[in-house]
């Protein structure tokens, strides 16, 4: 008798490999289906802006509407980082209102006013020394090929800890601090595309587990800092013995969200506040010198005008470019950055949500958010409308009688051109201090070396990520020189 079959009895035989990949199909058809619906119904509409003119009537002209970041994106991800309802805000994620001037003018008015910045002088001066010293010790008369960004992230990443934490910090707890801010910024990166839906965090949730997950080395650094900021606090009669950032956490009281009464600051938001000094005062510097290095590296003739320059401005006094007043004699240095920022903004795009509700919910825009609004920096400082050959590396345009004599890379209440440090009422409450700490370091480096591409050139393609690197760091060849 022949062999009876399961298909010759009429069923089907469970194992059946067609009848397997049919299921299958269907089911990846019915859970793709069904992520689409989620995204359509989570997902807000967003609206990408290019031009220069819409960003400055969107940002001056309805200022109110654009108070806020997109609430449920991976700012609000890392607001929300503690379990629990409690917000760990930092300036930047908090929602507009009194919470938020509170911590901005702690950063501002506290901190980097113009007194404060002049006594950050010799950490300044410090750091730029380290790094001439770091790049002296290798080249031979030929000169060496390094990769910059390595030094300048070692110096500048020093120098903000320091601002952060106070002078006396350890150089071993600096360098741990740098490990774990770096992968945090990468982790950030990783999550570039989340964009706060549900969908979202199901496909980005091993990237947000990741970065959240690095608040806690973070925290077994920090906290003992805050600890003893707050011993310093108990125990110092006079503040003006305590200049760190963190000094002025411990000091700070933000409005109560129940009453009309102030409170400190816990330590986890605290931490958070911290987390964000460090990223903003370190990558998105590196990023600007890194980019003007380069630009210099391919514009030989920019490099040797801004070397002269720099050297006249010197005459004889080689600290003179490490101070501000120093700089303030070298306008071509200004335009050189203004002109690198205009090309290559460290932070590409800039965003705004449009939240309902946001009245009821002011202490964190949670509001559902209608609508994200997307500011796409750099083609902004290149739009035709507003720049003439907008793709030349041109600084003489920032000058007098250049087109861009009067723009300023602040945002403009008359006009938008440019916005490297966005704009509106979140602009960048740190852009005079960046702007000062990249010319500090770049006219030490065009003083103290010759810089000239590496055999293999210079790739000046970008990231675009939320810190806009070049995509191959920058390699040069660095001649030390004698200086006049
Ligand atoms: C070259 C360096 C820097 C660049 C390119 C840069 C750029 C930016 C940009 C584009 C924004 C978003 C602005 C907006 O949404 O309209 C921003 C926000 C911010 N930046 Fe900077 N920044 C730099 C340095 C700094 C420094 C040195 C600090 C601190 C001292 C700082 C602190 C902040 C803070 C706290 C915010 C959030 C402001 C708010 O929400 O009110 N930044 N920055």
């Amino acid at each position: 008798m022949g062999k009876i079959t399961n298909s010759a009895l009429g069923t089907q035989n469970p194992m059946d490999p067609t009848m397997e990949t049919v299921e299958v199909c269907a089911l990846v058809a019915a859970v793709l289906f069904f992520l689409a619906v989620l995204r359509r119904s989570t997902s807000p509409a967003v609206q990408v802006v290019r031009d220069p003119a819409v960003a400055h009537s969107l940002l001056n002209e309805t200022a109110d509407a654009f108070t806020n970041r997109p609430n449920g994106g991976l700012l609000t991800a890392l607001a929300t980082w503690i379990p629990g309802p409690e917000r760990v805000d930092t300036i930047s994620t908090v929602a507009y209102g009194s919470h938020w001037r509170s911590l901005r003018s702690n950063l501002t008015a506290g901190f980097i006013n113009p007194s404060r910045i002049a006594a950050l002088a010799p950490l300044q001066r410090d750091a730029v020394q380290d790094l001439v010293a770091g790049l002296s010790s290798g080249p031979g008369p030929g000169g060496e090929v390094v990769v910059m960004r390595e030094h300048l992230d070692r110096a500048i990443f020093a120098l903000a800890a320091r601002m952060c934490f106070g002078d006396g910090l350890d150089e071993s707890c600096v360098r741990a601090m740098q490990r774990v801010m770096d992968d945090m910024t990468q982790a950030m990166d990783d999550t570039v595309s989340f964009d706060g839906s549900t969908l979202g965090r199901i496909t980005h949730w091993r990237q947000l587990r990741r970065l959240l997950g690095l608040f806690v080395p973070l925290g077994e650094l920090v906290r003992p800092l805050i600890a003893a900021a707050r011993e310093r606090k108990a125990a110092a009669t006079d503040s003006r013995s305590r200049q760190a950032y963190v000094d002025s956490l411990v000091d700070l009281r933000v409005p109560n969200d129940v009453d009309t009464t102030k409170r400190a600051l816990g330590d986890d938001e605290i931490l958070n506040l911290v987390a964000e000094f460090l990223a903003t005062n370190w990558g998105v510097i590196v990023a600007c010198i890194e980019w003007t290095l380069a630009s210099l590296v391919v514009h030989p003739e920019v490099q040797k005008k801004l070397r002269r320059k720099i050297d006249e401005a010197v005459a004889g006094d080689a600290e003179a470019v490490l101070s501000e007043k120093g700089l303030a004699g070298i306008p071509y240095l200004r335009a050189v950055v203004l002109e690198s920022l205009r090309m290559h903004p460290p932070s590409p795009f800039v965003t705004r949500g449009v939240h309902d509700d946001l009245a009821a919910a002011p202490s964190g825009a949670t509001g559902r958010l209608r609508k994200r609004i997307v500011f796409m920096v750099r083609d902004i400082g290149r739009h035709e409308s507003a720049w003439t050959d907008p793709g030349q590396f041109r600084p003489e345009r920032f000058l007098p009688g250049g087109e861009a004599e009067d723009v300023s890379p602040m945002p403009g209440r008359n006009e938008i051109r440019m916005m490297p440090f966005g704009g509106g009422r979140r602009f960048c409450p740190g852009s005079s201090l960046a702007l000062l700490q990249a010319r500090l370091f770049l006219a030490a480096l065009l003083q103290n070396f010759e810089l000239a591409p590496p055999s293999c050139g210079v790739d000046m393609t970008e990231t675009g990520d939320f810190n806009n690197l070049m995509k191959k760091p920058l390699r040069v060849r660095v001649t030390p020189r004698t200086l006049p």
